[in-house]
């Protein structure tokens, strides 16, 4: 493994991190990607566990899409590879593009035994998968589109009536689409996936930072969530002035939620000016779908729907940011990195998620607020390419599973992932035992 440098926090995991980590003036999705190539021994080639593959010829090939291999070639892709397919036909297929074993360690103590807890949890998953009814998916296609047409109307509207009132629903329910079209982003391509352009964010762009980086590294120095947040908000437990950590809670937070939306748009754009353009794709003309739409039924000028437009963004921006931290990774017993890991050198990936996430009773309960909310967050992670509707029926076999294992999915309530949210906020000081998912045992 390469040696670590100064960066604050170590990892306690003994994650290298991309070399612009700290330096928000150059780190984005692509430096990512590309400085991945330095830590993590893929030889110019695509790395699983500790073997170099060359699937060259099956990129184009690939059912679930050619971009997912385009872009990480040159890296490790044994999490992605390991979560994203659920039947074994991929792992067969593997075998014909083997080249050699990696010389280099892996950059990451994440292990997939066979008797382990997440593969033995994937095995009872596919025997239980025929057993769903084939239409439960169509729940979130209707709640879905739904949403969208309701964002449309109440968008026209809003110009029409000049209501800044209106415009509070109209991002409101911005917010939520953006949310429940990521039910379909972990996918192969299809077209709701789109519906996440309207928020101005970029389905390439989310791919990127979400899917490849931050659902499996979750909360460690590698999770591109919390470094692009950086250093306006610091989730890791390290040292912060006084007026850091309550300028973060007070001040910078809510400013940060208000510019979701719009602060990727820009930094994107001045990205696109300095690589030509290569980081913009022809799908993301459909952020400017909505505009159009309040401008050519809205009844007013150009500029007035433009504000409008505007407006909604920001409402629905603080809407999905705050929904977005508060779900699920941000309370001092949630593990981040800098606190005590379970294991430096075989933690099962499934147990690092359950040490990673948190989800809430009252999100659960009801299945439009599970896929408006980023609801059923743990089984999501572990099996990002089901449909929520899907995961909703697991969890009698979930909680079989984590019982042989003697292991928890902690359950808690909404108001405790807010508070949890700022708690970690002004957190300094890294646990010094391993998360205990039994502490909330009861509430379950
Ligand atoms: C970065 C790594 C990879 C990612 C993120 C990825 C992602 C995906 C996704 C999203 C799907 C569609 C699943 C669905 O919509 O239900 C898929 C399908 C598939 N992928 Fe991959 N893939 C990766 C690497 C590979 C590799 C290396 C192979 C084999 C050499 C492979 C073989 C397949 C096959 C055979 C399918 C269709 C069958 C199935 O879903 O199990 N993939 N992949």
């Amino acid at each position: 493994m390469p040696p670590q440098s100064d960066f604050e926090p170590r990892s306690t995991l003994g994650i290298v991190p991309p070399a612009s980590r700290k330096d928000p003036t150059t780190l984005t999705v692509d430096t990512w990607l590309e400085e991945k190539q330095d830590t993590d021994g893929a030889e110019g080639l695509w790395r699983i566990h500790d073997g170099i593959y060359d699937l060259t010829d099956f990129v184009d090939k690939h059912p679930g899409g050619e971009e997912w291999l385009s872009i990480t070639k040159g890296t490790d892709i044994t999490e992605a590879f390991e979560v994203h397919h659920i039947k074994s036909t991929p792992e067969e297929l593997l075998k014909k593009y083997f080249v050699r074993n990696a010389k280099q360690k892996r950059n990451a103590p994440f292990t997939f035994k066979e008797n382990g807890f997440y593969k033995t949890l994937k095995r009872e998953i596919v025997k239980e998968l025929p057993n769903v009814p084939k239409t439960t998916a169509r729940k979130s296609v209707i709640i879905i589109d739904s949403l969208l047409v309701l964002m449309f109307l109440v968008s026209i509207l809003t110009v029409r009536l000049w209501s800044y009132a209106l415009g509070v629903v109209a991002g409101v329910l911005l917010g939520m689409v953006t949310i429940a079209s990521h039910n379909f982003i972990h996918r192969k391509n299809n077209f709701r996936m789109y519906y996440f352009n309207f928020s101005l964010q970029q389905v390439r762009e989310f791919r990127i930072s979400h899917i490849l980086s931050h659902h499996l590294h979750t909360n460690t120095i590698d999770d591109l969530e919390l470094s692009l947040l950086e250093p306006l908000l610091e989730y890791f437990p390290v040292k912060k002035s006084p007026l850091k950590r309550y300028g973060q809670v007070l001040v910078i937070a809510p400013l940060v939620w208000l510019t979701f939306f719009h602060t990727p748009f820009i930094k994107r754009y001045i990205e696109a000016w300095k690589c030509k353009g290569k980081n913009l794709r022809i799908t993301d003309l459909t952020s400017f779908l909505l505009p159009l739409a309040m401008y050519l039924f809205g009844g007013r000028s150009f500029w007035d729907a433009f504000w409008m437009w505007n407006y909604i963004l920001v409402c629905g921006a603080l809407h999905f940011g705050f929904v977005g931290l508060h779900a699920a990774h941000h309370h001092p017993d949630i593990f981040h990195d800098g606190d005590v890991p379970r294991s430096t050198t075989d933690y099962d990936w499934g147990i690092s998620q359950l040490d990673a996430v948190m989800d809430r009773k009252e999100i659960t309960a009801s299945y439009f607020l599970v896929l408006t909310n980023f609801g059923d967050h743990c089984l999501h992670h572990m099996f990002p390419t089901l449909d929520h509707a899907v995961l909703a029926h697991l969890y009698p076999l979930f909680k079989r599973v984590l019982n042989d294992f003697d292991l928890d999915l902690r359950m808690v309530s909404q108001w405790d992932t807010i508070t949890g949210g700022f708690q970690q906020l002004v957190k300094i000081t890294p646990n010094t035992t391993p998360p205990d998912l039994r502490k909330y045992r009861k509430d379950n």
